[in-house]
């Protein structure tokens, strides 16, 4: 099959290359003028997994501008900011026939994707498995292979022929995709996860296993699971797993599949960029108001981090104006 990835970041590139060595023809589409200009010069991407085994491995990149394939299903995975962008720059490449698959965290991406693919060819869905940009042109895959999970749905509920063929191409990668009929209830799930450890370890920069040991976790991710699931049920959202579940899952992952992983919230602040944040737990307060019901502890935290990003982002121009005053000088 045909795949192109929209967005050559950490997992975009863990998709890509996977499905690439699986025997598929697979193209990646960039905006990020320094990831593509290095995997230019080095002749491509170079892969670790757990820090170790760095290779190069030969991938195509190119701007959406440059980009004029026609894929079977296209693969997104940008930052939710990026989205609209990426979208509007690759238009003129999408057509009717085309699937797109997307396992990006938050929500905010379905709506966007829809105003360019058919509701039946689209899929989304989580992806419980850690990846890290170490910089322009190399990537980390963390954990061992086929360690990670994902789970997929239709928009539309029902899987047709493509998908099938989809997830056996997931599968050959050792994905472990599990396909489900309750589009909604998957992504929040997700959403709902990440609205705690994303969360919670960003806000304090200590990884998933830092935070599942303090004592007190359980007691935070119990209220945090408990808003967002008062919001869910008032949307009329068939959750996946009941509260007490979704704490086992929090806990599993972050106990067993990734202890050592700081999630991706955290590595966009500590490089001072924008987190998803409005995304994850913003939606969740958003959601919440539209049955007037006040997800004020999401709500806080929200704050808590905007709070952070822009303390931080405050600092790191202040030290830049004072570098530039030295070299002044
Ligand atoms: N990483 C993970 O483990 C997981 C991520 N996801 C989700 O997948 C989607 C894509 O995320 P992900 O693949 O992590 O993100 P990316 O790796 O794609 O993010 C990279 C973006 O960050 C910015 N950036 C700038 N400088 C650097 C640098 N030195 N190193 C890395 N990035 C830099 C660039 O955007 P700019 O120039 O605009 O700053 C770049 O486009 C998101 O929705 C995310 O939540 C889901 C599961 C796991
Ligand atoms: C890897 C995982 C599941 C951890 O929360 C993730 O979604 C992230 O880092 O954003």
């Amino acid at each position: 099959m045909h795949f192109t990835v929209l967005g050559a970041g950490a997992m975009g590139l863990r998709y890509g290359v996977l499905l690439q060595e699986a025997g598929n023809q697979v193209d990646f589409v960039e905006t990020w003028t320094p990831n593509l200009e290095k995997i230019h010069q080095q002749g491509g991407v170079y892969v670790s997994r757990d820090h170790q085994n760095r290779h190069l491995v030969p991938v195509t990149v190119v701007t959406p501008e440059d980009y004029h394939g026609d894929p079977d299903v296209w693969v997104v995975f940008t930052k939710q900011m990026q989205l609209a962008d990426f979208l509007s720059r690759t238009a003129h490449a999408f057509n009717d026939h085309q699937y797109v698959l997307t396992c990006m965290n938050g929500m905010g991406h379905v709506e966007k994707l829809l105003n360019y693919f058919q509701p039946e060819k689209l899929l989304a869905g989580t992806a419980l498995v850690a990846t890290v940009l170490n910089g322009p042109g190399d990537v980390d895959f963390i954990g061992a292979r086929g360690a990670g999970t994902m789970n997929l749905a239709n928009y539309t509920e029902q899987p047709d022929d493509m998908t099938h063929k989809i997830v056996t191409e997931l599968k050959k990668c050792q994905f472990n995709p599990n396909l489900t009929t309750n589009f909604r209830g998957t992504l929040l799930a997700k959403v709902v996860f990440n609205s705690v450890v994303n969360t919670l370890c960003t806000l304090f920069e200590i990884t998933m296993g830092e935070f599942a040991a303090y004592p007190g976790a359980d007691d935070l991710s119990r209220q945090l699971i408990d808003e967002a699931y008062d919001v869910c049920e008032r949307d009329g959202v068939t959750m996946l797993n009941t509260r007490e579940e979704e704490l086992a899952s929090v806990n599993y992952v972050s106990q067993v599949a990734n202890p050592l992983h700081y999630p991706s919230m955290y590595q966009d602040m500590s490089h001072n960029r924008p987190t998803e944040v409005d995304y994850i737990n913003g939606y969740l307060v958003r959601l919440g108001q539209k049955y007037h019901y006040d997800a004020k502890t999401h709500a806080f935290l929200t704050h808590l981090v905007h709070l952070a990003e822009t303390t931080r982002q405050a600092a790191a121009s202040s030290t830049s104006t004072v570098t530039q005053k030295q070299a002044e000088a």
